[in-house]
């Protein structure tokens, strides 16, 4: 299995990846390119979109467009290019925090984590907005994070994943999906720590956990940031397969293509020495890879 680029287009920092099932379409953002892109893989076409502020993450909505987390709000957008509506504001300081990792979960709540930018106290949390009833019901869920990602569920929707970057940790809890509870929190995976003084030539670090995704087995594939590598582990947290990127920092995985089975992943650029970029030099391009076990599809906004 080897990676391959999606085409010669490179992004700041990609994240946020999905596969629109109905358009057959890769959706994914670039954070500091203020924009929505999206790929016709088949005419080999890539559009851009762009936005007011930085998108964090977007989600596929059950009745058509988009829901999308900028740096200043959650927003709901009924076709490509069209009007921004704001949905819900979420409770944080937009001059230092942003929307980051998120996804819908199987009701269609839209889950938003943030990032502490200047990681200075811990203040990235993660909330779900339900919008199934028309107002925005926002809910926090977790904080004492300094990046927030990572987010999955499994395939019972019983247990939800949420990585806090920076700490080297995956977090669990049991989710109870109608009640939208978690409970009993535990550590699920805790990583090696980035060794003092790490360049990238180091190859000893296996990075910190980035975006993730599960495939219909309840494998976690976790894209290792600076560690040039996407992990698979099983659900008991065992690391099962790991594969080296074309890039330092890969950030996220989606499953894709008519079987599921086509693993791609955003990588980032944003802020990466020139000699890092010159041994990578398609840092913040799209790869893919095709697998041996289907990925679960995404989960769409319900309004
Ligand atoms: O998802 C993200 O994570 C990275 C990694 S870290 O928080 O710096 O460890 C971060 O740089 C990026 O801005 C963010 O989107």
């Amino acid at each position: 299995m080897s990676w391959h680029a999606l085409s010669e287009d490179l992004f700041e920092l990609g994240e946020s990846p999905f596969w629109h099932p109905a358009e057959q379409q890769l959706y994914w953002v670039d954070i500091p390119g203020k924009a929505i892109l999206r790929a016709n893989i088949y005419m080999g076409t890539v559009q851009r979109w762009d936005m007011p502020s930085e998108p964090g993450c977007i989600a596929p909505a059950a009745k058509g467009g988009l829901v999308i987390a900028l740096r200043d709000g959650v927003f709901r957008a009924h076709s490509w290019g069209g009007e921004l509506h704001r949905i819900a504001t979420l409770p944080y300081d937009t001059a230092v925090i942003r929307a980051n990792d998120g996804k819908c979960d199987a009701l269609g709540r839209f889950w938003v984590g943030t990032i502490d930018e200047p990681k200075a106290g811990r203040a990235a949390e993660l909330f779900s907005i339900d919008c199934r009833s028309g107002a925005a019901v926002v809910q926090k869920h977790a904080g004492d994070a300094l990046t927030a990602n990572g987010l999955a569920w499994s395939p019972d929707q019983h247990t939800v994943y949420w990585s806090d970057t920076p700490n080297h940790v995956t977090h669990a809890w049991d989710f109870d999906l109608q009640a939208n509870a978690l409970s009993a929190h535990r550590v699920w995976r805790q990583y090696e720590p980035k060794p003092a003084g790490w360049t990238f030539e180091n190859t000893h670090y296996a990075g910190r956990p980035d975006g993730a995704a599960v495939d219909v087995e309840g494998n976690y594939y976790a894209a290792m940031f600076e560690g040039r590598r996407i992990c698979k582990f099983a659900p008991d947290g065992r690391l099962l397969a790991s594969w080296e990127t074309p890039a330092q920092c890969p950030t996220m995985p989606c499953f894709g293509g008519e079987d599921l089975k086509t693993l791609y992943i955003t990588t980032a650029r944003h802020g990466r020495s020139a000699a890092e970029l010159a041994q990578f030099p398609l840092s913040g391009a799209v790869f893919f890879m095709r697998v041996d076990v289907a990925g679960l599809p995404v989960q769409a906004f319900a309004d």
